[in-house]
């Protein structure tokens, strides 16, 4: 029998699996690790950190499982995208990496945009606007802000290809990733040279760049000692995180999308074609699946806006135990009508991406008046977070791409609430899968289908992943929310100026 590992780089932690190929998951690990926030809107990760995690969770696993290490025969890698580990010629780690999350390089997307010619340039080049969380920004970020570091610059690699870098050796990234850098013409699937010669970055800066299911190397000798596996073991290309939690959803066909409520939101879709949302909402990238793109509009506080009203506010006023926290909040807001008696929250606590791309808009509860109360405000917690995902919805179907199943995952979606809340403010019919994994498992099905164990990934998605659960919406709350939507649409326009004007106050 042979075996393949997945290895998620998340933001709060790496979760690594170990499937059969079968897909049966045999055993999984995590390990978590801090985010630093040197100031607000800036956010790093120790790349020696991920490397620790790494190390941790896959030893874990094959302890748990108790499978011999020569039968494990690929790894896929998958991993939070846009990040930037900066390395020296000697591969040294110059400075903390930046995230996805982190705003700090507005100037830096406006330069990108006129050294294109203007935003509708851009878009023709590399698919997608400048957003503060891509890895372009980055780059031009360290060379304005940080020279010495940059001159030391030899290579800028995402997280999890920073991963493969001290697995196998070699500078290698995938289109799905690659994508999220916005040097990357999404279109041909390989880098821009036009765009990289505009901002004057030297192509040698950047990785090479291989479809998802491609093998990229063997486990160097010191890795497989370090992790117990054998230099035989093959590293595929993998996938950045929403690719591949979208493949671990089975989203690999038209028609299909998935949500995702995680720490970020993501409404994701597949594309046969490169189709592009010309207004910059979306983004369009390269799919983990050969030859096909997808569009995904992402919340950057969506269970993070939860996470933070249940830490930061609730537990310190009732003093829910941490464990059963969210549980215990949302079990409170269940009893509250939908609508949270017209109290609207805007879950914007660090900027948004889709569909304002504002790192300036801020969070917000509108609509307050005397009857409300904590469970009122836990529930517009949610249903604002839901409503940011509508406003993705809402851009796809406009662009007439065909919606016929919609997947709900992340730790959001385990909770039935939530599940029927995204049931009623989407209007439609949401499935959860038997066996929710997420990216990890994703990037393992990639590895399996890298070692010749399925012809392709869709082959592998259809013998592997298996829908259970439906949830219909219910036709009241579905006209409450209906009613609600424009209110919250609304919102941010109307409160833009003020919000701008405190997040320069607080900067
Ligand atoms: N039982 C629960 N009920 C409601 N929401 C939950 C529950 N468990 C987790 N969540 C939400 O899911 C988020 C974490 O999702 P997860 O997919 O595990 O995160 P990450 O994106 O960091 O990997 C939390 O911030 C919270 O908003
Ligand atoms: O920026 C994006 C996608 O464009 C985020 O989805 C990150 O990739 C999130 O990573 P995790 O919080 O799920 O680790």
């Amino acid at each position: 029998m042979s075996y393949y590992l997945g290895i998620d780089i998340g933001t709060s932690g790496t979760k690594t699996l170990l499937i059969d190929q079968s897909g049966k998951v045999l055993a999984e690990a995590d390990a978590g690790y801090p985010m630093e926030q040197p100031r607000p809107g800036w956010t790093q990760q120790d790349p020696e950190d991920w490397w620790n995690a790494t190390v941790k969770t896959v030893r874990a696993v094959m302890r748990q499982s108790k499978v011999d290490k020569n039968d494990v025969k690929a790894i896929g890698l998958s991993g939070q995208m846009h990040g930037s580990v900066f390395l020296d010629a000697q591969d040294n780690v110059i400075r903390p990496a930046l995230l996805w999350n982190d705003q700090r390089t507005a100037v830096q997307c406006e330069s990108i945009t006129s050294a294109a010619g203007s935003r509708e340039e851009l878009i023709k080049l590399v698919a997608n606007p400048a957003l503060t969380g891509f890895q372009a920004p980055k780059i031009l970020w360290l060379r304005d802000n940080e020279k010495r570091n940059f001159d030391k610059l030899a290579k800028v690699l995402l997280p999890k290809d920073d991963i493969r870098r001290r697995l196998t050796g070699e500078y290698v990234s995938e289109v799905s990733d690659a994508s999220g850098t916005l040097l990357l013409d999404v279109q041909a699937r390989n880098w821009s040279t036009e765009l990289l010669g505009r901002l004057q970055l030297d192509r040698s800066l950047l990785p090479d760049v291989v479809e998802s299911e491609d093998v990229t190397g063997k486990l160097t000798a010191a890795a497989a000692k370090q992790l117990g596996l054998t230099t035989q073991c093959q590293v595929v290309g993998g996938a950045g995180d929403c690719a591949a939690g979208a493949i671990g959803n089975g989203i690999v066909r038209s028609g299909l999308l998935s949500t995702s409520i995680g720490t970020s939101g993501v409404m994701f879709v597949h594309s046969d074609e490169p189709s592009i949302d010309a207004a910059g909402r979306l983004h369009t990238f390269c799919h983990a699946v050969r030859g096909k793109w997808h569009m995904m509009g992402v919340n950057l506080t969506s269970g993070g806006s939860l996470q933070w009203w249940v830490e930061n506010v609730i537990q310190g006023l009732a003093g829910v135990p941490a464990a059963k926290s969210f549980e215990a909040a949302t079990a409170e807001a269940a009893g509250v009508p939908a609508g949270s008696g017209s109290l609207v929250f805007l879950p914007y606590l660090n900027g948004e991406r889709t569909p304002h791309a504002d790192p300036h808009a801020r969070g917000a509860f509108v609509g307050m008046n005397l009857t409300h109360d904590r469970a009122a405000m836990t529930r517009s917690v949610m249903e604002g977070i839901t409503f940011a995902l509508r406003d993705s919805l809402a851009i796809i179907e406009s662009m007439g791409v065909p919606v016929r199943q919609i997947r709900a995952s992340g730790g959001g979606s385990k909770n039935k609430l939530w599940r029927q809340m995204q049931a009623d403010v989407f209007g439609k019919k949401i499935t959860t899968l038997k066996v929710e994994q997420g990216p990890a498992y994703g990037v393992a099905l990639l590895a399996a289908v890298g070692d010749g164990a399925y012809k392709s990934i869709e082959q592998a998605c259809k013998a592997t992943i298996e829908v259970a659960e439906e949830t219909k919406p219910d036709a009241k709350a579905k006209a409450t929310y209906n009613e609600l939507f424009p209110i919250y649409r609304d919102l941010y326009g109307n409160l833009k100026d003020s919000m701008h004007r405190l997040a320069e106050l607080s900067s």
